[in-house]
């Protein structure tokens, strides 16, 4: 199972290189590492398991995390009264549409990769339509908007090399356009 000591941390160079496009079908060793990706989100949200082996809660994981410089990231977005917004693995992600309105978490946003506690808002586009292919092969175009948005376009920034705080302003941390959505 991923732990914490197999997650990269800010300073390694993986976190800030372009990964590499996947071909079909996958290698099966990515697959593997799909299902501990998703395995790790999962056990990473249940109170009891993240205690016992120390895990930080995760709704979204990068292979660029992991130290695997491919474009492959595994999204489990809890809804309401235990349902589940979003749960899916990404491969070669495309954002190929975004609304001009943009976003930001309330509390701003955490990153597993990055230990410290970077304040401030982070913009990012309220909606926006991400065209990838499932560890199958299947090419699919989901719709996302707030919360799912925002993290899906927090996972496909580390498959460019980006981290959450690059979006910061770095005058002013929570200074964001007026007509900005706050995401509580
Ligand atoms: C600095 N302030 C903050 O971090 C911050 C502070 C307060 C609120 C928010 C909302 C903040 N922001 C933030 N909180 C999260 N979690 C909330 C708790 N949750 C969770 C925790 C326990 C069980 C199950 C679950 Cl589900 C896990 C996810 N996740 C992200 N991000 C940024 S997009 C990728 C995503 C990610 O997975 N990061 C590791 N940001």
């Amino acid at each position: 199972m991923i732990k914490m000591n197999d997650i990269t941390r800010d300073g390694n160079p993986v976190l800030r290189k372009r990964a590499e496009k996947l071909t079909f079908p996958l290698d099966p060793k990515y697959l593997k590492v799909a299902d501990e990706m998703m395995e790790y989100l999962k056990n990473s949200q249940d109170p009891a398991i993240a205690e016992k082996y120390h895990l930080r809660a995760g709704v979204g994981l990068a292979a660029p995390q992991i130290g695997l410089s491919i474009q492959m990231a595994s999204v489990l977005v809890p809804g309401p009264d235990n349902t589940i917004d979003l749960e899916e693995t990404l491969v070669n992600p495309v954002i190929v549409s975004q609304s001009v309105q943009i976003a930001a978490l309330e509390e701003g946003e955490g990153c597993l990769s990055v230990d410290k506690d970077v304040p401030g808002y982070v913009p990012r586009h309220d909606r926006i339509t991400v065209r990838y292919q499932t560890l199958d092969g299947e090419e699919k175009t989901i719709k996302l908007r707030d919360y799912p948005a925002i993290v899906c376009q927090h996972e496909i920034d580390h498959l460019k090399g980006t981290l959450f705080y690059d979006h910061i302003n770095k005058e002013n941390p929570l200074d964001i356009e007026d007509n900005a959505i706050l995401i509580g």
